[in-house]
Protein backbone atom coordinates (compact mmCIF):
# COMPACT_ATOMS: atom_id res chain seq x y z
CA UNK A 1 0.00 0.00 0.00
CA UNK A 2 3.07 2.18 -0.01
CA UNK A 3 2.76 5.70 -1.69
CA UNK A 4 -0.36 5.10 -2.91
CA UNK A 5 -1.76 7.85 -4.99
CA UNK A 6 -4.90 8.65 -6.66
CA UNK A 7 -2.93 7.98 -10.09
CA UNK A 8 -3.14 4.62 -8.34
CA UNK A 9 -6.23 4.23 -8.77
CA UNK A 10 -7.56 1.32 -11.48
CA UNK A 11 -9.41 1.69 -14.31
CA UNK A 12 -13.14 1.96 -13.84
CA UNK A 13 -14.95 2.39 -16.74
CA UNK A 14 -18.33 0.32 -16.71
CA UNK A 15 -18.20 1.10 -13.08
CA UNK A 16 -21.50 3.52 -11.58
CA UNK A 17 -20.77 5.20 -8.22
CA UNK A 18 -22.76 7.36 -6.01
CA UNK A 19 -20.94 9.82 -4.14
CA UNK A 20 -23.23 11.82 -1.42
CA UNK A 21 -22.21 14.96 -0.35
CA UNK A 22 -20.26 15.39 -3.34
CA UNK A 23 -20.87 19.32 -4.25
CA UNK A 24 -17.34 20.18 -1.43
CA UNK A 25 -14.49 18.43 0.44
CA UNK A 26 -13.92 14.98 0.34
CA UNK A 27 -16.82 14.32 -1.67
CA UNK A 28 -16.04 16.60 -4.51
CA UNK A 29 -12.46 15.42 -4.70
CA UNK A 30 -13.70 11.63 -4.41
CA UNK A 31 -16.02 12.10 -6.94
CA UNK A 32 -13.71 14.16 -9.05
CA UNK A 33 -11.38 11.07 -8.65
CA UNK A 34 -13.70 8.49 -9.58
CA UNK A 35 -14.77 10.03 -12.87
CA UNK A 36 -11.15 10.87 -13.88
CA UNK A 37 -10.36 7.11 -13.81
CA UNK A 38 -13.72 6.31 -16.09
CA UNK A 39 -16.57 5.68 -13.27
CA UNK A 40 -19.91 7.21 -14.10
CA UNK A 41 -20.15 9.38 -11.17
CA UNK A 42 -23.52 10.30 -9.36
CA UNK A 43 -23.14 13.77 -7.35
CA UNK A 44 -25.92 12.96 -4.47
CA UNK A 45 -26.67 16.71 -2.98
CA UNK A 46 -28.74 18.47 -0.96
CA UNK A 47 -28.89 21.81 -2.60
CA UNK A 48 -29.24 21.72 -6.42
CA UNK A 49 -27.33 25.03 -6.79
CA UNK A 50 -23.75 23.70 -5.06
CA UNK A 51 -24.31 20.29 -7.01
CA UNK A 52 -24.65 22.56 -10.11
CA UNK A 53 -21.81 24.31 -9.79
CA UNK A 54 -19.53 21.35 -8.61
CA UNK A 55 -20.65 19.27 -11.67
CA UNK A 56 -19.39 22.44 -14.12
CA UNK A 57 -16.15 22.29 -12.25
CA UNK A 58 -16.13 18.68 -12.96
CA UNK A 59 -17.03 18.75 -16.35
CA UNK A 60 -14.63 21.69 -16.99
CA UNK A 61 -11.52 19.29 -15.77
CA UNK A 62 -13.19 16.44 -17.20
CA UNK A 63 -14.75 17.26 -20.92
CA UNK A 64 -15.72 13.34 -21.66
CA UNK A 65 -16.53 12.17 -18.03
CA UNK A 66 -20.10 10.78 -17.39
CA UNK A 67 -20.89 12.55 -14.54
CA UNK A 68 -24.64 13.69 -13.15
CA UNK A 69 -26.13 15.31 -10.51
CA UNK A 70 -29.30 13.72 -7.86
CA UNK A 71 -31.18 15.67 -5.54
CA UNK A 72 -30.31 13.98 -2.11
CA UNK A 73 -31.31 15.19 1.05
CA UNK A 74 -30.16 12.54 3.92
CA UNK A 75 -32.25 14.46 6.43
CA UNK A 76 -35.49 14.11 4.79
CA UNK A 77 -36.61 10.06 4.06
CA UNK A 78 -38.50 11.02 1.52
CA UNK A 79 -35.77 12.67 -0.22
CA UNK A 80 -33.82 9.26 -0.04
CA UNK A 81 -37.05 6.99 -1.07
CA UNK A 82 -36.95 9.54 -4.02
CA UNK A 83 -33.18 9.13 -4.79
CA UNK A 84 -33.01 5.39 -4.24
CA UNK A 85 -36.43 4.75 -6.53
CA UNK A 86 -34.66 7.59 -9.65
CA UNK A 87 -31.72 5.27 -9.26
CA UNK A 88 -33.47 2.23 -9.64
CA UNK A 89 -31.93 -1.57 -9.97
CA UNK A 90 -29.05 -0.63 -12.38
CA UNK A 91 -26.10 -2.02 -11.21
CA UNK A 92 -23.84 0.26 -8.66
CA UNK A 93 -20.36 -0.39 -8.28
CA UNK A 94 -19.46 1.86 -5.79
CA UNK A 95 -21.48 3.95 -2.95
CA UNK A 96 -19.45 6.66 -0.84
CA UNK A 97 -21.52 7.26 2.30
CA UNK A 98 -20.06 10.91 2.60
CA UNK A 99 -21.83 13.66 3.82
CA UNK A 100 -21.90 14.82 6.56
CA UNK A 101 -22.50 17.83 9.20
CA UNK A 102 -19.97 18.34 12.67
CA UNK A 103 -20.99 19.74 16.18
CA UNK A 104 -24.05 21.43 14.71
CA UNK A 105 -26.05 23.18 17.26
CA UNK A 106 -29.68 20.97 18.03
CA UNK A 107 -31.73 20.49 14.94
CA UNK A 108 -34.25 18.39 13.69
CA UNK A 109 -34.22 16.02 10.42
CA UNK A 110 -37.16 16.29 8.31
CA UNK A 111 -38.58 13.10 10.45
CA UNK A 112 -37.45 14.89 14.03
CA UNK A 113 -34.23 12.34 14.18
CA UNK A 114 -31.25 14.67 15.81
CA UNK A 115 -29.40 16.41 12.76
CA UNK A 116 -25.99 14.59 13.00
CA UNK A 117 -26.88 11.22 14.17
CA UNK A 118 -29.97 11.60 11.18
CA UNK A 119 -27.96 13.07 8.30
CA UNK A 120 -24.78 11.02 9.35
CA UNK A 121 -25.85 7.52 10.36
CA UNK A 122 -29.81 7.24 9.67
CA UNK A 123 -29.74 9.09 6.27
CA UNK A 124 -27.08 6.66 5.11
CA UNK A 125 -28.84 3.75 6.86
CA UNK A 126 -31.68 4.31 4.78
CA UNK A 127 -30.12 5.28 1.56
CA UNK A 128 -27.57 2.08 1.81
CA UNK A 129 -30.55 -0.34 2.14
CA UNK A 130 -33.06 1.00 -0.37
CA UNK A 131 -29.86 0.90 -3.06
CA UNK A 132 -29.56 -2.61 -1.59
CA UNK A 133 -30.89 -4.53 -5.05
CA UNK A 134 -28.54 -2.26 -7.14
CA UNK A 135 -25.67 -2.85 -5.06
CA UNK A 136 -26.24 -6.74 -5.14
CA UNK A 137 -26.81 -6.45 -8.97
CA UNK A 138 -23.30 -5.74 -9.71
CA UNK A 139 -20.58 -8.49 -9.48
CA UNK A 140 -18.37 -7.06 -6.71
CA UNK A 141 -20.08 -3.38 -5.10
CA UNK A 142 -18.43 -1.89 -2.33
CA UNK A 143 -19.89 0.56 0.11
CA UNK A 144 -17.73 3.04 2.11
CA UNK A 145 -18.82 4.84 4.92
CA UNK A 146 -16.76 8.02 5.68
CA UNK A 147 -15.99 7.98 9.68
CA UNK A 148 -13.61 10.32 11.51
CA UNK A 149 -11.13 9.54 14.40
CA UNK A 150 -13.68 11.21 16.93
CA UNK A 151 -15.80 7.88 16.70
CA UNK A 152 -12.78 7.10 19.21
CA UNK A 153 -14.98 9.74 21.54
CA UNK A 154 -18.12 8.32 20.94
CA UNK A 155 -20.55 6.41 23.02
CA UNK A 156 -23.91 4.86 21.80
CA UNK A 157 -26.90 6.53 23.75
CA UNK A 158 -29.61 3.85 23.21
CA UNK A 159 -31.30 5.78 25.55
CA UNK A 160 -31.37 9.32 23.74
CA UNK A 161 -30.02 8.35 20.69
CA UNK A 162 -31.37 11.24 19.56
CA UNK A 163 -30.21 13.94 22.26
CA UNK A 164 -33.95 14.14 23.43
CA UNK A 165 -33.18 14.89 27.09
CA UNK A 166 -29.31 15.99 26.60
CA UNK A 167 -27.73 17.44 24.08
CA UNK A 168 -24.35 17.77 23.46
CA UNK A 169 -22.89 18.48 20.18
CA UNK A 170 -19.52 17.08 20.12
CA UNK A 171 -20.76 13.97 21.67
CA UNK A 172 -23.41 13.85 18.96
CA UNK A 173 -20.98 13.58 16.50
CA UNK A 174 -18.62 11.32 18.03
CA UNK A 175 -21.61 9.03 18.30
CA UNK A 176 -22.82 9.68 14.44
CA UNK A 177 -19.17 8.86 13.41
CA UNK A 178 -19.59 5.37 15.96
CA UNK A 179 -22.10 4.35 14.26
CA UNK A 180 -20.85 5.03 10.71
CA UNK A 181 -18.30 2.56 12.29
CA UNK A 182 -20.88 0.01 13.45
CA UNK A 183 -22.69 0.58 10.38
CA UNK A 184 -19.90 -0.53 8.27
CA UNK A 185 -18.63 -3.48 10.11
CA UNK A 186 -21.86 -4.50 10.40
CA UNK A 187 -22.80 -4.59 6.62
CA UNK A 188 -20.06 -6.40 5.82
CA UNK A 189 -20.84 -9.24 8.35
CA UNK A 190 -24.50 -9.59 7.38
CA UNK A 191 -24.97 -9.00 3.44
CA UNK A 192 -23.07 -11.11 1.37
CA UNK A 193 -22.39 -10.04 -2.36
CA UNK A 194 -20.97 -6.77 -0.92
CA UNK A 195 -18.24 -5.28 0.60
CA UNK A 196 -18.34 -3.08 3.08
CA UNK A 197 -15.36 -0.48 4.89
CA UNK A 198 -14.70 2.85 6.64
CA UNK A 199 -12.39 5.72 5.98
CA UNK A 200 -11.86 8.48 7.61
CA UNK A 201 -10.01 11.49 6.25
CA UNK A 202 -7.78 12.40 8.65
CA UNK A 203 -7.91 16.18 9.53
CA UNK A 204 -8.21 17.89 6.16
CA UNK A 205 -10.01 21.78 5.32
CA UNK A 206 -13.26 21.67 4.43
CA UNK A 207 -16.28 23.27 4.87
CA UNK A 208 -17.24 20.96 7.75
CA UNK A 209 -14.80 22.48 10.86
CA UNK A 210 -16.45 26.53 10.71
CA UNK A 211 -20.51 25.55 9.91
CA UNK A 212 -20.66 24.35 13.42
CA UNK A 213 -19.19 27.44 15.41
CA UNK A 214 -20.87 29.74 12.38
CA UNK A 215 -24.59 27.97 13.06
CA UNK A 216 -23.87 28.66 17.01
CA UNK A 217 -23.03 32.29 16.57
CA UNK A 218 -19.65 31.25 17.84
CA UNK A 219 -17.11 33.42 16.41
CA UNK A 220 -14.14 33.03 17.88
CA UNK A 221 -14.23 29.16 17.39
CA UNK A 222 -15.41 30.06 13.52
CA UNK A 223 -12.14 31.82 13.43
CA UNK A 224 -9.99 29.47 15.57
CA UNK A 225 -11.26 26.52 13.07
CA UNK A 226 -10.46 28.47 10.01
CA UNK A 227 -6.76 29.66 10.90
CA UNK A 228 -6.45 25.76 11.94
CA UNK A 229 -7.57 24.81 8.53
CA UNK A 230 -5.29 26.73 6.93
CA UNK A 231 -2.04 25.77 9.35
CA UNK A 232 -2.68 22.56 10.24
CA UNK A 233 -5.04 20.71 7.90
CA UNK A 234 -4.28 19.06 4.97
CA UNK A 235 -6.43 19.69 1.70
CA UNK A 236 -9.53 18.52 0.74
CA UNK A 237 -7.68 16.12 -1.98
CA UNK A 238 -5.45 14.38 0.81
CA UNK A 239 -8.52 13.87 2.93
CA UNK A 240 -10.38 12.10 -0.01
CA UNK A 241 -7.90 9.89 -0.33
CA UNK A 242 -8.39 6.94 2.23
CA UNK A 243 -11.96 7.20 0.82
CA UNK A 244 -10.92 6.53 -2.74
CA UNK A 245 -8.49 3.39 -1.23
CA UNK A 246 -11.28 1.69 0.24
CA UNK A 247 -13.73 2.08 -2.81
CA UNK A 248 -11.39 1.11 -5.43
CA UNK A 249 -8.15 -0.79 -4.19
CA UNK A 250 -7.62 -4.35 -4.81
CA UNK A 251 -6.16 -5.25 -1.79
CA UNK A 252 -8.37 -3.30 0.75
CA UNK A 253 -10.86 -5.61 2.68
CA UNK A 254 -14.04 -5.45 3.86
CA UNK A 255 -14.83 -4.86 7.80
CA UNK A 256 -11.40 -2.47 7.64
CA UNK A 257 -11.23 0.93 8.37
CA UNK A 258 -8.50 2.85 6.23
CA UNK A 259 -6.86 6.41 7.02
CA UNK A 260 -4.04 8.16 6.95
CA UNK A 261 -1.13 7.31 9.60
CA UNK A 262 -1.45 10.09 11.70
CA UNK A 263 -4.06 12.75 11.52
CA UNK A 264 -2.66 13.74 8.02
CA UNK A 265 -1.82 11.62 4.74
CA UNK A 266 2.01 10.84 4.89
CA UNK A 267 2.18 9.39 1.60
CA UNK A 268 -0.47 6.43 2.22
CA UNK A 269 -3.99 5.55 3.55
CA UNK A 270 -3.53 2.49 5.74
CA UNK A 271 -5.72 0.19 7.66
CA UNK A 272 -6.40 2.02 10.94
CA UNK A 273 -7.44 0.83 14.38
CA UNK A 274 -10.92 1.53 15.37
CA UNK A 275 -12.25 2.15 18.96
CA UNK A 276 -13.45 -1.23 20.54
CA UNK A 277 -16.75 0.12 20.62
CA UNK A 278 -17.28 -0.13 16.95
CA UNK A 279 -16.17 -3.88 17.09
CA UNK A 280 -18.79 -4.92 19.73
CA UNK A 281 -21.25 -7.05 17.75
CA UNK A 282 -24.02 -6.58 20.14
CA UNK A 283 -23.61 -2.94 20.07
CA UNK A 284 -23.60 -3.06 16.66
CA UNK A 285 -27.34 -5.38 16.41
CA UNK A 286 -28.76 -3.10 18.38
CA UNK A 287 -27.65 -0.07 16.31
CA UNK A 288 -29.17 -1.99 13.47
CA UNK A 289 -32.30 -2.71 14.58
CA UNK A 290 -33.10 0.85 16.47
CA UNK A 291 -31.97 2.41 12.82
CA UNK A 292 -34.20 -0.33 10.82
CA UNK A 293 -37.18 0.97 13.18
CA UNK A 294 -36.88 4.98 12.97
CA UNK A 295 -36.05 4.47 8.94
CA UNK A 296 -38.69 1.75 8.26
CA UNK A 297 -35.98 0.53 5.97
CA UNK A 298 -35.18 -2.98 6.18
CA UNK A 299 -32.25 -4.72 4.36
CA UNK A 300 -34.16 -7.03 1.51
CA UNK A 301 -31.70 -9.76 0.46
CA UNK A 302 -32.45 -12.90 -1.65
CA UNK A 303 -31.72 -15.41 1.30
CA UNK A 304 -34.09 -13.26 4.00
N1 LIG B 1 -12.64 17.38 7.05
C1 LIG B 1 -12.19 16.63 8.05
O1 LIG B 1 -11.16 16.91 8.66
C2 LIG B 1 -12.96 15.41 8.44
C3 LIG B 1 -12.48 14.63 9.48
C4 LIG B 1 -13.15 13.47 9.84
C5 LIG B 1 -14.28 13.08 9.13
N2 LIG B 1 -14.74 13.86 8.13
C6 LIG B 1 -15.95 13.40 7.42
O2 LIG B 1 -15.80 13.60 6.03
C7 LIG B 1 -17.08 13.70 5.42
C8 LIG B 1 -17.07 14.84 4.42
O3 LIG B 1 -16.93 16.07 5.10
P1 LIG B 1 -16.02 17.27 4.57
O4 LIG B 1 -14.92 17.44 5.52
O5 LIG B 1 -15.71 17.10 3.13
O6 LIG B 1 -16.99 18.52 4.82
P2 LIG B 1 -17.91 19.36 3.83
O7 LIG B 1 -18.75 20.20 4.69
O8 LIG B 1 -17.12 20.00 2.77
O9 LIG B 1 -18.76 18.22 3.14
C9 LIG B 1 -19.91 17.66 3.73
C10 LIG B 1 -20.93 17.45 2.63
O10 LIG B 1 -22.10 16.87 3.19
C11 LIG B 1 -23.21 17.51 2.60
N3 LIG B 1 -24.39 17.38 3.46
C12 LIG B 1 -24.58 17.86 4.71
N4 LIG B 1 -25.83 17.58 5.10
C13 LIG B 1 -26.44 16.91 4.09
C14 LIG B 1 -27.73 16.37 3.89
N5 LIG B 1 -28.71 16.50 4.81
N6 LIG B 1 -28.00 15.74 2.73
C15 LIG B 1 -27.06 15.64 1.78
N7 LIG B 1 -25.83 16.14 1.90
C16 LIG B 1 -25.53 16.77 3.04
C17 LIG B 1 -22.77 18.97 2.46
O11 LIG B 1 -23.59 19.65 1.55
C18 LIG B 1 -21.35 18.78 1.98
O12 LIG B 1 -21.33 18.61 0.57
C19 LIG B 1 -18.08 13.86 6.56
O13 LIG B 1 -18.73 12.62 6.77
C20 LIG B 1 -17.21 14.17 7.77
O14 LIG B 1 -17.76 13.74 8.98
C21 LIG B 1 -14.12 15.00 7.76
Amino acid sequence: MGGWRAADIPDLTERRAIVTGANSGIGYHTALELARHGAAVVLACRSAERGGAALERIRAELPDADVTLAALDLADLASVRDFAAGHGARPLDVLVNNAGVMAIPRRATADGFEMQFGTNHLGHFALTGLLLPALLAAPAARVVTVTSALAWAGRMNFDDLNGERRYRRWQAYGQSKLANLLFAKELDRRIAGLTSLAAHPGYAATNLQTAGPRMAGDRLGERIMTMANRLVAQSDAAGALPSLYAATAPDARGGACYGPRGFQQRGLPTRVRTPPAAGDRETARRLWEASERLTGVTYETPAT
